[in-house]
């Protein structure tokens, strides 16, 4: 008979989950760490439990495992924990591709955001920022300086511009400068606390999460019959393009191409832009509305697409004439359990450079100008499935200024 574990106390759990902790953040022995982290979970106490859960939906120190993963998150959210919830709440809009339900989102969301969660309280802001209503505006700023006051850096950047702009609140360029300059130089700027209640009703949020998923609606047929070229003005708020910009702009690199023949990463002049690649797993309530609202524009589950891709040109970087369909050696087709092509490309345009940079489309004629919070759709495949190459487009060199967009690529069966 296997004698069981003593059991731990709440300090000992403590301790195993601090040690464990530690032992990831220095690099050694991972299983070890995890065994600490998962003893200290066992042991019912609610951060480990957390920890363990993301560890376990990451694959950190082995593979993921994510349905017990979910199980040790949903133990720290029933007992309380913040992170777990705001994580959960990620979860539940769809960002590994699960169908989104806003209801169960939303409710975790205000939870976590009572609780003073600086990324819930800035998830919140961001979606009802996005509507023109006066009372959604002052809740959305105010859960924006409560993202700030409790020490978001992104909350911090995005307070910066709504201040300046006079978004959502009065215009305070002197307070905007101030807080620009304090976040600057690394110092602790007089920002409100979070507070100690929901800053907002969990069926305003349920509602604001709702219309921020919705596919925005077609405003130019460019090519209507297939492969379709359409275009959504105004589908992304400038505080959405701003923050794939935050979030994507510290993991900017060269972009590459892939060598058919060989698979390698060439660095070609087919595409000299710099690119980040946004994991589906990164916890974000913004990213993961855009996204699922990119797919409903292409008319195509989330869980069918390619990680969303930042690109950013600066002037004289381009992307040359291209098709975003795969060579056949890469696709695995669904009647073999694969993924499929690349059905559609979604683009969602955050800021247009002063000269140059358009989308063009030379077999279709189509000539597109970056304008700042637009999204495009075109199919990448004709009507019987079979890759189009009328599809062929570019993105322009850039004259002046930066130009920077998002694309997903969506396949056309579960690729998440
Ligand atoms: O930047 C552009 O205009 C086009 C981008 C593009 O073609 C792509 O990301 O596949
Ligand atoms: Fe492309």
């Amino acid at each position: 008979m296997h004698a069981l574990p003593p059991p731990m106390s709440p300090e000992q759990a403590e301790r195993a989950w601090r040690d464990g902790l530690a032992r990831f953040a220095r690099d050694e022995e991972p299983a070890q760490a995890l065994a600490l982290i998962a003893a200290a979970a066992g042991a019912g106490f609610a951060a480990a439990q957390r920890d363990l859960g993301r560890l376990l939906l990451h694959g950190v120190a082995g593979s993921a495992e994510p349905e017990a993963g979910r199980a040790w998150l949903a133990r720290a959210a029933e007992a309380g924990d913040a992170a777990a919830r705001f994580t959960l709440a990620t979860l539940a809009l769809g960002s590994l591709g699960d169908a989104p339900d806003t209801a169960r989102a939303a409710e975790l969301l205000t939870q976590a955001a009572g609780a003073g969660h600086p990324a819930a309280l800035r998830g919140i802001a961001v979606m009802l920022g996005r509507s023109a209503d006066a009372t959604a505006q002052a809740h959305s700023t105010r859960c924006l300086e409560a993202a700030a006051g409790a020490g978001d850096p992104i909350g911090q950047a995005l307070l910066v511009e709504r201040l300046f702009r006079g978004h959502g609140c009065a215009p305070d360029r002197d307070r905007a400068q101030a807080l620009a300059r304090a976040l600057a130089t690394g110092s602790a700027a007089p920002l409100r606390p979070p507070p100690g209640r929901p800053p907002a009703s969990t069926a305003l949020i349920a509602r604001h999460l709702e219309s921020a998923l919705a596919p925005p609606p077609v405003e130019a047929r460019l090519h209507p019959s297939q492969p379709r070229v359409h275009v959504a003005r105004g589908a992304l708020s400038p505080e959405e393009a701003h923050l794939l910009m935050l979030l994507g702009a510290p993991h900017l690199h060269r972009s590459a191409t892939v060598d058919p023949g060989t698979g390698a990463r060439l660095e070609a002049p087919l595409r000299t832009s710099h690119d980040a690649s946004f994991d589906p797993l990164i916890e974000d309530i913004g990213l993961v509305a855009v996204q699922q609202r990119m797919a409903a524009f292409a008319g195509l589950p989330l869980g069918n697409a390619e990680p969303l891709i930042l690109l950013r040109y600066r002037p004289g970087e381009e992307y040359r004439p291209h098709r975003d369909y795969l060579p056949p050696s890469r696709v695995v087709p669904l009647q073999a359990g694969g993924a499929g092509q690349r059905a559609a490309t979604v683009i969602a345009y955050l800021r247009a450079p002063a000269a140059g940079g358009a989308t063009v489309f030379p077999d279709l004629d189509i000539r597109l100008p970056v304008a700042p919070g637009a999204m495009l759709l075109f199919d990448n495949l004709d009507a019987a499935g079979d890759p189009d190459p009328r599809t062929l487009h570019a993105g322009e060199p850039v004259l002046r200024g930066e130009k920077w967009v998002a694309t997903l690529w969506i396949r056309q069966g579960r690729q998440r």
